[in-house]
């Protein structure tokens, strides 16, 4: 671990279940969720400076920099703000892209709070969200911080508290198109809406399982094997699939198993981002 850089948390985030109820004339789909926001995740170090260039030092393999919703989040924050700084970010990526686990969602998100307190915007959340919605549907949920319950695109949020689990995340190796699913004529759009109060794990489900286990047969044969453990499900539009466990170490039993070809991590559910715990820190310090 390097002393000197000061590293932001960008943690990653599971879909505990995600109803499709409708498709927007934009073509957006009227979704419903369970955003849990996970103990781990990538980091982030900002550092300052005079000139107004946003360069990232660590780009990601066949990601060009200025489509890197890093570099878009600090741009936009940087025009919204009229601020006349700029910055260099490094980026420590562990989380794997296209896994519906919210990785550039949640950089993106990071970028927002952290140059706003680091550059004094003092925008507040709700102004981040919206820039942040721009960029992303998930951007909103990661800006605001907090477990939440999710509808409209999964910008309209409502924090939800979730009795503390222990996740088994595991990336069975491919990647999934958001837009793919989202544009594939067999995906189910047409679940009833549910109230909040009503919410449990097994009277829910995620309506693009099943297609992405019909065209992608890793992900199938992952989650038979993870269901022999515990109760399991793809997030978001996949590739991750999720186990739930009461302890953290009866999830490390199962990731010291996996079948080979799969990597995963154990994270545990927190109903506050790792993001705004720092804040909170970095406020009460000043
Ligand atoms: C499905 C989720 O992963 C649930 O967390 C997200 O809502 C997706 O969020 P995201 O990756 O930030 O999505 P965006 O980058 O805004 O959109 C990616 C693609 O998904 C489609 N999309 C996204 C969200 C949504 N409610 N309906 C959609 O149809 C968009 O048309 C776009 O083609
Ligand atoms: N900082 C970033 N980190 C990851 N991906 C990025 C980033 N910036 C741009 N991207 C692009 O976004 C795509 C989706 O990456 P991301 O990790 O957000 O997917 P995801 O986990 O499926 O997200 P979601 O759950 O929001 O659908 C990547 O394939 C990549 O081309």
């Amino acid at each position: 671990m390097d002393h000197t850089v000061d590293w932001w948390p960008s943690p990653a985030k599971l879909n505990l279940f995600l109803h499709i109820n409708g498709r927007y004339p934009n073509g957006y789909h009227r979704l419903q969720s369970l955003f849990q926001l996970l103990d781990k995740g990538d980091e982030l170090a900002f550092n300052v400076t005079q000139q107004a260039d946003i360069d990232l030092l660590t780009p990601i393999d066949g990601v060009p920099n200025e489509e890197n919703l890093i570099v878009k989040a600090a741009r936009l924050l940087q025009q919204h703000a009229d601020v006349q700084q700029g910055c260099d970010i490094q980026l420590r990526k562990i989380l794997p892209m296209g896994g519906g686990i919210g990785g550039g969602s949640s950089n993106a998100a990071t970028t927002l709070i952290a140059l706003n307190h680091l550059w004094k915007c003092n925008l507040s959340l709700t102004e981040l969200a919206d820039i942040g919605l721009t960029l992303g549907a998930d951007v909103p949920v990661f800006v605001m911080g907090k477990t939440a319950f999710a509808q409209g695109v999964g910008e309209q949020l409502t924090p939800a508290h979730v009795a503390q689990k222990h996740y088994l995340v595991v990336f069975p190796q491919c990647h999934v198109s958001t837009a793919e699913v989202f544009t594939d004529p067999d995906l189910p759009r047409n679940t009833a809406l549910i109230s909040w109060q009503e919410y449990e794990f097994d009277q829910t489900h995620n309506d693009c399982q099943q297609l992405v286990c019909n065209r992608y047969p890793n992900v199938a044969n992952t989650l038979r094997w993870l269901l022999e453990y515990a109760p399991s499900r793809m997030t978001g539009t996949g590739a991750c699939l999720f186990a739930v466990f009461t302890s953290n170490q009866e999830a490390e039993n199962v990731l010291a198993n996996l079948p080979s070809g799969c990597s995963g991590f154990v994270a545990t559910g927190v109903d506050v981002s790792p993001v705004h715990d720092k804040l909170a820190r970095l406020d009460s310090n000043s």
